[in-house]
């Protein structure tokens, strides 16, 4: 049981502030205790009169964040990234399944939805469907799960496991402060996508998505190019048709294309990059370039910016995405010397930071990452401070909401 603060003061709105504790009453309600107190108060004004005070236990609920993307498209480089900023390292469930797909860090787990799986690899195979489609999928067992894990119980989560293609044996998930559910389809069912706090998509555009793919299962896997090719086209009609159109449900996403710096690039190395950020979502503010509300073009190479060529772009301004008034800040180009990002970062507001250079430094921290010297790497540092700003958020007013002060 959650323990309620019946008796602190500072959340107490400012015409309004206890003086004499009195009786306390509390009942159950919707699962939830709710506590009321009767006590004297005294207004600004000087008169008296009495303040009515109710508290939910929910206090410890778990925040939920989604994060869609397809596969190969940086989920995993992001959940790094989002981790960190709020510090411990984000390992596998200790003792259990070697290939396990989650990451435990002190105040995330992070569950991929690959683990919701119905059909395993030679199932797939047998029924003709792809892992993007939902026939291959358990959404109702997702739903009861993430639902679960958001009221503080522990669930026994199946695991899909990507060296054998077969669905092992469930390990326990215990409800955390922050769940992070990465994957396929965090926003496609509808009862799953109302249990989310935030969601992030990550639109990573065909030819981006081509030579991401060829950097790493060329290189790492030793796959082919012709079966590079086919995988991404075999899995295109479904990506279109099921994960695609879930960018219309995200408070932020962040698009990935290619430079317009170069005319006709077709190296894929220079990006362009957009995070299109939804307007009156709670407990988030779209950060913003110089003046907020405003359209701005911005170059920031000079003396300040070292920039070889092609240079670097930013723009930022309001746009509708899907009917929904965003704001979109780009970033096109990339960075000789991350040291200097400071110079950026003093040009940008509502970032979220916790003081003055703290995503320069959490950029030159994780300088490895794929994608630190671009707005890829760029944005999902912000995108995981404004997280930590929304739990903040949701946490503080949890705590506080309880108090309602209502005059008598
Ligand atoms: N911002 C980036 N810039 C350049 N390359 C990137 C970037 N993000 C990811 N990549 C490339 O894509 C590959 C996949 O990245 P990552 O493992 O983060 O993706 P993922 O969505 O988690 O993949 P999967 O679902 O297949 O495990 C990386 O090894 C890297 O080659
Ligand atoms: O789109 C994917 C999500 O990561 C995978 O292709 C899907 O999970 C199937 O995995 P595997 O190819 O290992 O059988």
């Amino acid at each position: 049981m959650a323990v309620c603060p019946v008796y602190t003061t500072q959340s107490l709105n400012s015409t309004c502030s206890i003086s004499t504790p009195s009786k306390t009453h509390f009942s159950s309600h919707h699962n939830h205790l709710v506590f009321y107190r009767t006590s004297k108060r005294t207004s600004k004004r000087g008169g008296s009169s009495s303040c009515v005070i109710t508290c939910s236990a929910g206090d410890s609920q778990t925040v939920v964040i989604g994060l869609a993307a397809d596969s190969g498209c940086g989920k995993s480089t992001f959940m790094r990234r989002l981790t960190s900023v709020f510090g411990g390292a984000a390992e596998p469930p200790k003792g259990g399944n070697p290939d396990s797909n989650t990451l435990i860090s002190d105040m995330t787990t992070v569950i991929c939805l690959d683990d919701y799986h119905s059909l395993d690899r030679t199932g797939r195979k047998e029924k003709g469907v792809t892992a993007l489609d939902p026939r291959a999928n358990d959404f109702d067992l997702m739903y009861e799960q993430v639902k679960a894990l958001k009221s503080g119980i522990a669930v026994d989560k199946p695991i899909y496991n990507h060296v054998s293609g077969l669905l092992d044996p469930p390990e326990l998930i215990k409800p955390p402060k922050i769940l992070v559910i990465e994957g396929l389809h965090p926003m496609f069912d509808e009862r799953v996508r109302d249990l989310l706090d935030f969601s992030i998509y990550l639109d990573i555009s065909n030819e981006v998505k081509f030579a991401w793919k060829i950097q790493r299962d060329m290189a790492e896997r030793g796959h082919s190019l012709e079966s590079i090719k086919a995988s991404i086209e075999a899995r295109k009609p479904d990506f279109d048709a099921f994960i695609d159109p879930q960018k219309q449900y995200a408070d932020a996403v962040i698009e990935v294309l290619p430079t317009q710096l170069i005319p006709d690039d077709n190296e894929g190395k220079v990006l362009r990059v957009r995070l299109i950020m939804k307007e009156g979502v709670e407990h988030f503010s779209p950060v913003y370039l110089f003046d907020e509300g405003s359209t701005v073009s911005w170059i920031p190479c000079g003396r300040k910016l070292t920039c070889s060529y092609p240079g670097i772009k930013f723009s930022y301004g309001p746009d509708t995405y899907f009917g929904h008034e965003v704001s979109v800040l780009e970033m096109d180009g990339q960075f000789d010397r991350l040291d200097e990002l400071i110079y950026v970062e003093s040009h940008l507001s509502n970032l979220s930071t916790k003081f003055y250079g703290e995503v320069t430094q959490q950029m030159l921290k994780h300088a490895d990452f794929p994608g630190s010297n671009n707005g890829t790497g760029l944005f999902q540092t912000i995108v995981g401070l404004k997280i930590r700003d929304l739990y903040e958020q949701i946490t503080a007013s949890k705590t506080a909401a309880p108090l309602q002060a209502t005059k008598a």
